[in-house]
């Protein structure tokens, strides 16, 4: 079992974690990191692995390394770098699709780094490893212990949500959602429950419509396919401790309804799944924390959690 981490954005946070995660899961989980070593934290014991399909070295950071230019000064992204970043991510994607390793796991990436230096046509790593994957539709979700969400609609803007909430997506989502939960974390019959747009669900339309109109009818279609679904509720009620307890994932229409909960409940052991893709990808919840970049201060629970849920969902793909 190999999980390989892609380095994301070099000004950030994600070599430290890195490298303090290959520390941490040493002699429980082998790592296989894609990235330029000149972007390693100072003094990282690396080895650089030639051959990924050979055996990857344990006992010294493997580093399956590529060439994107000068380390950047820590908190402050280079543009320069932006096409070895995307590199990294399709070169871990590719050796995944291959079965040479078994999962990938992102390190935070900036997005605007990326527009500005390769005209990144994607908000995230998650539609462009979607379109790696050759898969239409894939669907974001973010876990820890006491939580699992998923943002219907991801990276837009709050006006455009409900232009952009179509039954389609909805529909598409709730159905790849109860796919993965049942493939990757063993749930024969995930409970999903589903969170209204508006206030108060709508309020039976006292406070929009979008429930009524859209998001009962899509529960109603889906729940004659087999899937067990709970809603729509009020967003505000469905992620106290009690509530959390009636369901399995909680739907969410958008960004913010969704990665408030989980950031809040649990930012240190967040981990960000892509489910529907023909690979297994996780990622830390956080982002590139430039703010503590260089610094060797950043925590690397999460990045370690994401490896763990990499390795078990692999796991559970090979039973
Ligand atoms: N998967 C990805 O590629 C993601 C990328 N991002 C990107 O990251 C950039 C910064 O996003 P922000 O909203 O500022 O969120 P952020 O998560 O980078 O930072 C928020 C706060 O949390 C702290 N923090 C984050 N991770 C930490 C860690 N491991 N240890 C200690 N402290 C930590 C930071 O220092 C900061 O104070 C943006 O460009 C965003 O697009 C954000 C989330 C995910
Ligand atoms: N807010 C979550 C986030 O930015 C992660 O996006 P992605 O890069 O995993 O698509």
């Amino acid at each position: 079992m190999t999980i390989a981490i892609t380095c994301g954005e070099p000004a950030g946070i994600g070599p430290e974690i890195a490298v303090k995660a290959f520390s941490a899961l040493r002699g429980e989980l082998p790592v296989l990191w894609i990235g330029d070593p000149r972007h390693l934290p100072n003094g990282t014991d690396f080895v650089v692995v030639d051959d990924p399909t050979g055996p990857i070295p344990t006992d010294r950071f493997p580093v399956l390394a590529q060439n994107y230019g000068p380390a950047p000064r820590p908190g402050v992204a280079d543009p320069a770098l932006a096409h070895g970043v995307i590199a990294a991510i399709e070169t871990g994607s590719q050796l995944a699709l291959r079965g040479v390793i078994d999962g990938i796991c992102t390190a935070p990436i900036h997005k605007a780094a990326l527009v500005k230096g390769a005209g990144f046509p994607y908000p995230g790593h998650t539609e462009f490893l979607a379109a790696l994957g050759g898969v239409d539709q894939v669907v974001m979700m973010l876990a820890c212990d006491a939580l699992r969400v998923v943002p219907v609609t991801i990276h837009i803007a709050i006006t455009d949500v409900p232009r952009r909430l179509t039954p389609e997506l909805l529909a598409q989502t709730l159905r790849i959602t109860h796919a993965g939960l049942q493939r990757d974390f063993g749930l024969a019959e995930p409970r999903i429950a589903v969170a209204g747009l508006n206030p108060h669900a709508g309020e039976e339309g006292l406070m929009g419509h979008e429930e009524i109109d859209m998001i009962r009818p899509v529960l109603d279609e889906l729940r004659g396919e087999g899937l067990n679904l709970i809603g729509p509720l009020p967003a505000d009620t469905m992620f106290h401790a009690g509530a959390r307890r009636g369901y399995d994932v909680a739907v969410c229409m958008y960004h913010d309804q969704a990665l408030i909960p989980i950031k809040t409940l649990d930012f240190a052991g967040g981990v960000n799944v892509t489910l529907g893709l023909p690979f297994i990808r996780t990622s830390p919840d956080h982002g590139t924390a430039f703010d503590i970049a260089g610094k060797g201060m950043a925590d690397p629970s999460s990045m370690i959690a994401a490896l763990r849920m990499a390795a078990q969902m692999a796991a559970a793909r090979k039973v």
